[in-house]
């Protein structure tokens, strides 16, 4: 099938004399000069006298020998003519051969004096094709590469290849090559076929291309380390010439020198000194300039600096901590009593043996913000003469965020436990867990896990944080956790936590802490001395109520510090005036200095038609009041619930529908009013998810109030839950939701009786504010609820009779609404 290509044969018609070669391959189209060896001088001589012509074939390296000759030679070689006899330039006999034609042996005729032997000449035959075309340009140009990359080829030799347009003669020219092997010379003279010779060849070249590059690369590489090495040895020399002439000279030397000091001042544990001392060994074997050096330094700088065994704690002292926790906290009494109480057992506890400390409790601050979770346990480090130190776990998802990176990742650092022990300097800190709620996790680890190992007694002391691959004992430091909700803690964790809950203060009680702790601290912030400004109550009491909603008082503390800052401006803009009367605040002050009020009687302008209704919600930031909206229209039976809330409060907008339905003559409702109407209940509040019982009283008002027409008192509000058969239940949080409805404004809630127990956790101010209607029944909280019906009467206003509502049930869906009772 490639018979195109196969060299041409012809007959065995005529024998030659024949010269063996040892090492040298002559090709067709070449000339070669051969030694003339006593073995090949006959049948040299004789060839010259036939024509000049004899048979050049290879020794093969492979045969033995003592073979017969005609085994010991390779099949192919070539017919050359012998050109010249004579002196070679070292002296010695030679001959200049010039190969013709590729000859393949056949028998041998003669042996002695030279040997003969019969032969076939193959002579190249190719037809130009596309293929073959293609193949010479790109042997030409692999030819070419290599040449171009061979230093001190000469531009004749290149011209000439160049201009080799047979592809036989092209191939056979290679051959000249000093890269070839001897057996890779003598496989090219056998490949007959021009176009297999010619891919050889070209993957020869291709092949020592590859090489060269190769070559190329790796002495660019070595040549660039090196000057790079230079560079930075030559930087170097440079930097200690100056730092000399600073007297900064800091050798290697010292260098360690220097860290081994540090160490040996750092009290290191057995375990860590030991870590200290085999990398302190290996940096000294380091080149100062590799970057495994920095590596190791750093490392050993973390040790220095840890503190292993500094503690600042005096034994507790409860009496000195409640004077410290008044001096700096108004208030909160239980909660002080609590922490004394959790102090004096640790106090007691200290002297427990290890196994016996297990499953000691942390203190963990629940509330919501700015109610002093975080200044309480700035409070308890100042009593115990323990540095503070603060760690916020929220958003924290990633176990190796708490217990660092192996020192085997580049720029890796100790977890951020370690990184606040090195902060607080000191091994028994106050360490709170800030937004422990918060906590994430995801296929990285468990950081909730990690938590519990360090919060563990059992095991804590001998933390061991992936960075300094060394215990560090965590058993001193005293843990508090805050959290604004424990619902999201993991339960693992709760079961650890000795939970004190922070509810939020009253307008009285933020007055006072303003006044004692607020106001002075942000005069001293605001540069402002006490005797320069007199802040009146009634300036405060608009800002709690005007201009913050907070359970805490962090923006309170906020918007004094604004008015404050205020006034130092003035001081400022006005040297005149300062220092001879004082500034007074008041509330046109601050109206003035804060624009219009934030915040102002919300339910008022809310409940303005039937249908609305005021609730209490629960939320980590505090209690709060919130909106149910009922409305109706008319249109097949249906209940449409909307604003993201849960199933639980679905179900009670259906009992609250269901017992609403039941009581529809009672309230005055046309029966078959809730057949031909659609209701829609809509809880406001943004995107916020909401759920729970406790809105079960509130919806029931709500849809009590759209289907009759009556307004909903606008200074009530209410929680509770309701069952199918208009009973109240109890639900939680109460204390925060009074508190929220006390800051709204609310006069009047409406709570389950149940619930009356809670109260007496309210401030007193609070309680005697406001108003409680205690209800066991849903029929007692419409009656406290509902304002008599627009058309109805005084006397008939909780028992109006079906006709008299009849006439008017149109109303509220017809657009109308009612006047103010
Ligand atoms: N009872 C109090 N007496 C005096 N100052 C208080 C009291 N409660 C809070 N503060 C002050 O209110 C500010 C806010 O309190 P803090 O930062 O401790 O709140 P927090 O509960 O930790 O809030 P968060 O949950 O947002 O961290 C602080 O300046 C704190 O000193």
């Amino acid at each position: 099938m490639e018979d195109e290509h196969v060299s041409e044969t012809t007959q065995p018609i005529q024998t030659l004399p024949l010269i063996p070669l040892d090492g040298v391959v002559v090709f067709p189209y070449t000339v070669v000069t051969v030694p003339l060896s006593e073995e090949i001088e006959a049948a040299a001589h004789a060839a010259m006298k036939e024509g000049q012509l004899a048979l050049l074939v290879a020794y093969r390296r492979d045969a033995p020998s003592d073979a017969p000759l005609a085994l010991r030679l390779h099949r192919i070689g070539v017919v050359a003519r012998i050109e010249q006899i004579g002196r070679l330039p070292n002296g010695a006999h030679g001959m200049v051969v010039r190969g013709l034609v590729r000859a393949e042996l056949c028998e041998q005729t003669q042996d002695r004096p030279y040997p003969r032997f019969r032969y076939i000449e193959h002579h190249d035959h190719t037809e130009r094709t596309d293929e073959l075309e293609q193949l010479m340009t790109e042997v030409h140009a692999a030819i070419d590469a290599v040449l171009e990359l061979r230093p001190g080829i000469p531009q004749e030799i290149r011209n000439f290849v160049r201009s080799i347009d047979d592809p036989g003669h092209l191939a056979d020219n290679t051959g000249y090559s000093p890269d070839y092997t001897f057996e890779e010379r003598q496989d090219l003279l056998e490949t007959l076929d021009v176009v297999e010779r010619l891919r050889k060849v070209l993957a020869f070249y291709r092949k020592q291309l590859a090489l060269m590059d190769i070559q190329a690369r790796l002495r660019q590489e070595v040549q660039d380390a090196a000057a790079r090495q230079q560079r930075e040895f030559y930087l170097r020399q440079q930097l200690r010439a100056i730092q000399k002439e600073l007297g900064e000279d800091t050798t290697e030397e010292d260098e360690l020198a220097e860290l081994r000091e540090k160490l040996e001042a750092a009290n290191l544990t057995p375990a860590a000194r030991k870590e200290a001392d085999r990398e302190l060994h290996r940096l000294s074997r380091m080149n100062s300039a590799s970057p495994e050096y920095q590596m190791v330094r750093t490392y050993l700088e973390w040790m220095a600096e840890l503190p292993w065994n500094k503690t600042t704690g005096a034994p507790i002292d409860i009496a000195h901590t409640r004077q410290v926790l008044d001096e700096d906290h108004y208030g909160l009494h239980a909660i002080k009593e609590r922490i004394l109480e959790y102090l004096a057992i640790q106090q007691r506890r200290q002297h427990l043996m290890k196994e016996e400390r297990v499953r000691e409790p942390i203190l963990a601050f629940v509330g919501p913000p700015g109610v002093g979770k975080t200044s309480l346990g700035q409070s308890i480090a100042r009593a115990l003469g323990r540095q503070f130190a603060r760690m916020s776990l929220g958003g924290v998802r990633d176990e190796a965020e708490l217990r660092g990176f192996r020192r085997t990742y580049i720029g890796s650092q100790p977890g951020r436990l370690i990184q606040e022990l090195r902060r607080a300097g000191t091994s028994d800190p106050v360490l709170l867990l800030d937004e422990i709620d918060k906590l994430g996790h995801d296929y990285r680890g468990d950081p909730a896990a990690a938590l519990l190992e360090v919060l563990d007694p059992e095991q804590n002391d001998t933390f061991t944080d992936h960075y300094l691959n060394v215990p560090f004992d965590l058993s001193k430091v005293l843990f508090i956790a805050t959290a604004n909700t424990m619902d999201t803690v993991p339960p693992a964790l709760r079961d650890r936590m000795e939970v004190i809950e922070l509810s939020g203060y009253t307008g009285d009680e933020k007055v006072h802490i303003a006044q004692r702790h607020l106001i002075p601290k942000q005069l001293r912030a605001n540069g402002l001395r006490p005797e320069e400004v007199i802040f009146e109550e009634e300036a405060l009491r608009i800002l709690i109520h005007d201009y913050t909603r907070e359970a805490g008082v962090r923006n309170l503390e906020r918007q004094i510090g604004a008015v404050l800052r205020k006034v130092t401006r003035r001081l400022v803009e006005e040297p005149s005036g300062a220092g001879s009367t004082p500034v007074r605040i008041d509330g046109a002050f601050v109206r003035q200095a804060l624009g219009r009020p934030r915040f102002f009687n919300e339910a008022r302008e809310r409940i303005d038609q039937p249908g609305v209704a005021t609730g209490l919600v629960w939320t980590p930031s505090g209690g709060d009041i919130v909106f149910v909206e009922a409305s109706v229209v008319e249109g097949s039976r249906e209940l449409r619930l909307t604003g993201q809330l849960g199933d639980v409060m679905r179900e009670s907008a259906e009992a609250a529908l269901t017992y609403v339905r039941s009581r529809a003559h009672t309230l005055g409702i046309d029966p078959h009013f809730f057949d031909r109407h659609a209701i829609h209940i809509h809880v406001p509040g943004g995107a916020v998810p909401k759920d729970g019982p406790s809105a079960g009283i509130t919806m029931a008002t709500a849809l009590a109030s759209a289907a009759t027409g009556r307004l909903v008192r606008d200074d009530v509000a209410m929680t509770g839950e309701i069952t199918l058969r208009g009973r109240v239940l109890p639900v939680g949080g109460v204390k925060e939701k009074v508190l929220g409805a006390h800051r709204a404004g609310i006069g009047t809630i409406i709570l389950p009786r149940r619930n009356e127990v809670d109260l007496d956790d309210l401030p007193s101010d609070v309680r005697e504010a406001l108003t409680f209607v205690p209800v066991e029944t849903l029929d007692e909280v419409l009656a406290a609820a509902l304002l008599p019906h627009p058309a109805a009467t005084i006397s008939n206003l909780f028992g109006a009779t079906p006709q008299e509502t009849h006439a008017s049930e149109e109303t509220p869906h017809a657009g109308v609404t009612p006047g103010r009772a």
